[in-house]
């Protein structure tokens, strides 16, 4: 569908218009009186979200590439239909293909509180189909209001159940990683990924004074952000999410990586709604699963 076909069928004004965005993506760009959004088609990525008056809740690297079939350091990457490496074959890739497939707009409405709702479905292709060979669909929907709130949905359409790994990859805008901190996880345990995999367990909130890479598993609490250099706490609020991952590449990989920029990795950290590892889900034929998260800011002055 071009462009105009998309305003022509799903633009609401006050709300919703798409446009090129960088690299030639096209973006559903999202403006209502609460907040401001962009998301890109290839993806269903959510690239940027700041409600009014308030910083960028969301981080989208400076550095980041924008090109058709690579995935966008930054926003709101969705793994899906497996987290990490593929748990067979390590030559498909890893965090799944739903990031950097072409979505399909699928419905668009203004919510009676001034927020706006988008939904999305992936679009199947002969590499997709080789890759997950299960009848199902993926759908996100989006609703970008004083919080954000993203939803992915999971059916199985045909005779055999499957196993599900999934994360919505969110990348958190920090005013410095040392001022921060993530409250909501102190007991639970966690697989390290730093090196070697270790099974640890978290105490007290964790802080990031070096490379951090771990899958936290059997919880579904809320997580906070709190930074004290923007004076507030970033809230996740999750629904049929059992892990939560934690990552900051810090200095070396994210060098290695090369769409961070310098010191990139100082302003950002990713908290990860999940099912991963332990807790993939099996999705019987005709069922759905709805993975949800909310991110909301709260003052902390
Ligand atoms: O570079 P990507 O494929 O986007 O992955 C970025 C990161 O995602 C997750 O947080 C994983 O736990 C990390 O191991 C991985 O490095």
């Amino acid at each position: 569908m071009t462009i105009a076909d998309l305003n022509q069928r799903f633009a609401i004004p006050g709300h919703i218009a798409f446009k090129e965005g960088p690299g030639g993506l096209v973006v559903a760009s999202v403006a209502n009186t609460l907040a401001e959004s962009s998301i890109a088609l290839q993806g269903a990525h959510v690239m940027t979200f700041q409600p009014r008056g308030q910083e960028p809740v969301i981080w989208l690297s400076k550095f980041a590439k924008f090109a058709p079939g690579k995935s966008i350091r930054g926003g709101v990457p969705v793994c899906w239909p497996w987290f990490g490496p593929h748990a067979t074959d390590a030559a498909l890739p890893g965090h799944g293909f739903a990031r950097t497939v072409m979505w399909q707009v699928l419905e668009t409405k203004a919510l009676a509180d001034g927020a706006s709702f988008l939904r999305f479905g992936l679009v199947e292709n002969d590499a997709t189909r080789a890759q997950w060979p299960h009848a199902s669909s993926a759908e996100l929907e989006v609703t970008v209001g004083a919080a954000l709130r993203v939803e992915l949905v999971t059916r199985n359409k045909g005779n055999a159940p499957f196993v599900l790994g999934e994360a919505l990859h969110t990348y958190f805008h920090i005013s410095d990683v040392a001022k921060m901190k993530i409250a909501g996880l102190d007991g639970c345990d966690y697989l390290d990924k730093v090196g070697p995999t270790t099974r640890k367990t978290q105490h007290g909130a964790i802080v990031i004074e070096s490379e951090v890479d771990r899958v936290y598993l059997d919880t579904s609490a809320d997580l906070l952000i709190e930074d004290s250099g923007l004076k507030r706490r970033i809230r996740i609020a999750s629904q049929s999410a059992r892990s939560a991952v934690v990552w900051n590449p810090w200095t070396e990989k994210a060098d290695k990586m090369g769409d961070f920029g310098p010191e990139g990795h100082r302003g950002m950290v990713c908290v990860e709604t999940a099912n991963a590892v332990d807790n993939v889900v099996t999705v019987q034929p005709g069922e759905e699963h709805r993975m949800v998260a909310i991110y909301s800011v709260e003052s902390l002055a």
